[in-house]
C-alpha cells in the first residue's frame, strides 16, 4: 500500500555572502551591524563545499543581507553572490538563493545558477511600513509582489511566504495568500509558501512575543482552503517546539519541513532538530519523512540545460537511497 502521509524536506547548507544589511527589520537575528562584518570569499566557500561532499546534502541555501540598489557597493554584492551559485554549482550541489529585493536583470542571471529562488512576501498590509518595517525599504510590499511577478515572467521556480506574528491581524494573512493564489494562477511558478511563525531571538530591536504556535494548525488549516492545491505549505520544524502540535501542522496540511541544515542562521536561538529525531517523533503518529531537491519535479524543465542535468543527477541518487 502507499503510504500517503509523506512529509519532505530538504537537506541542506546555508552559506551566507554577508551579513551586513541596509534594511533594519524589527524581528531580524541576522544582520550584523559592524562595519567590517566578515564577508565569505571563494576560497573558504571551496573549503566548506569539500567538506559537505561526503554528506548527502543536495540543497546550498544562500541566505544575505543586502545592499541598497543604487549603492556603489551593489555590482561586487552581486557578483560574490553569482559566484558562491557558480562555485556550489560545480562542486555538486543544488543553489537556491534568497537575498532579498533583485532587480529583474538580476534575476535573470541567478536563473543561471540556481534551481529554485526564494523571498518572502512577509505580509502586504501596509501598517508594518511604520512599525517593524520602519526602517527596511525592502520590505515595501509593492517591491515584494513586483519581484514575485518578474519571478513568474522569468519562469524560475519559486519559495515565497508569510512571518507570522509581526502585528498583522488573520485577515491581513488570508489577503496575502489571496494575492499569492493569484499570482500563481497566472504564471504557476509558485512551488511552495513557508508559514514562519515569528520567533524572538536574542539579537532584535522589536519586543513583540514569538508568534503562539499553537495557532499554526488553524492557519495552516484555512491556507490550504486559499492557496491552489499543487503549492505545498512549509513549516520550520525548528520553531514549533511541541511535537503534537507538529503532528497536528502535518494533519492540518502542512507537506514540507524546508532545508534542514546544521545550523538555521535566520533564527540562531533555535536549534535545528536532527533528521533521524524527526523520522522517530513523525513515524510515531504514522508519518513519514523523505528527502526532496530544491526544486519540485514539475519545474525542471523551467531549467537551463546544465542545470537540468545536474538535477537529474540528484533525482537518480534520491530514488536509490530511499
Ligand atoms: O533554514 C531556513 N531556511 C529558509 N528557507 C529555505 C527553504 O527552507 C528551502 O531553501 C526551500 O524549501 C528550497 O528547498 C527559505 C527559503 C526562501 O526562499 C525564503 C525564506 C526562507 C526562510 C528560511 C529560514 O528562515 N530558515
Ligand atoms: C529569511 C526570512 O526569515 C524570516 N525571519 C526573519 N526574522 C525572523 C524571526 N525572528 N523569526 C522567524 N522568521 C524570521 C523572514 O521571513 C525572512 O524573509
Ligand atoms: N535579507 C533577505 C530578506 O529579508 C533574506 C535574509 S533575511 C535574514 O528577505
Ligand atoms: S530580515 Fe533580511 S532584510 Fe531584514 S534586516 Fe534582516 S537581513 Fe536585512
Amino acid at each position: 500500500m502507499i503510504n500517503e502521509n509523506i512529509v519532505t524536506y530538504s537537506p541542506s547548507h546555508i552559506v551566507v555572502p554577508t551579513y551586513k544589511c541596509f534594511n533594519r527589520c524589527g524581528y531580524c537575528n541576522f544582520r550584523q551591524d559592524v562595519e567590517n562584518s566578515p564577508e565569505m570569499d571563494l576560497q573558504t566557500a571551496t573549503n566548506i563545499f569539500h567538506n559537505l561532499q561526503s554528506f548527502n546534502i543536495c540543497e546550498i541555501l544562500i541566505i544575505s543581507g543586502e545592499t541598497h540598489r543604487s549603492s556603489s557597493e551593489r555590482p561586487q554584492w552581486f557578483q560574490r553572490i553569482y559566484n558562491l551559485c557558480e562555485l556550489a554549482l560545480n562542486m555538486g550541489f543544488l543553489p537556491h538563493t534568497n537575498v532579498g529585493i533583485l532587480s529583474f536583470a538580476e534575476m535573470q542571471r541567478l536563473k543561471q545558477v540556481n534551481v529554485s529562488m526564494g523571498l518572502m512576501l512577509e505580509q502586504i498590509t501596509p501598517k508594518l511600513v511604520q512599525t517593524v518595517h520602519r526602517n527596511a525599504p525592502s520590505k515595501l510590499p509593492s517591491l515584494r509582489l513586483e519581484q514575485l511577478k518578474w519571478a513568474g515572467e522569468l519562469q524560475i521556480p519559486f519559495t515565497t511566504g508569510l512571518l507570522l506574528g509581526i502585528g498583522e491581524v488573520e485577515d491581513d494573512c488570508w489577503d496575502a495568500l489571496k494575492v499569492l493564489a493569484k499570482l500563481h494562477k497566472k504564471y504557476g511558478h509558485i512551488q511552495e509558501v513557508i508559514l514562519q511563525p515569528y520567533s524572538q531571538g536574542n539579537k532584535q530591536t522589536w519586543q513583540g512575543d514569538t508568534f503562539n504556535p499553537y495557532k499554526l494548525p488553524e492557519i495552516i488549516h484555512c491556507s490550504r482552503q486559499i492557496l491552489p492545491p499543487d503549492i505545498t505549505i512549509q513549516i520550520p520544524p525548528n520553531l514549533v517546539r511541541d511535537n503534537g502540535w507538529l503532528i497536528a501542522c502535518l494533519e492540518a496540511g502542512a507537506g514540507d519541513f524546508g532545508g534542514i541544515s546544521l545550523k538555521d542562521e535566520v533564527n540562531p536561538d533555535y536549534p535545528q532538530i536532527r533528521v533521524e529525531e524527526l523520522q522517530k517523533i513523525l513515524q510515531l503518529s504514522g508519518w513519514n519523512l523523505i528527502p526532496r531537491l530544491p526544486v519540485y519535479p514539475q519545474f525542471t524543465n523551467w531549467l537551463v540545460p546544465n542545470l537540468q542535468v545536474a538535477v537529474s543527477n540528484w533525482q537518480k541518487f534520491i530514488s536509490v537511497t530511499q
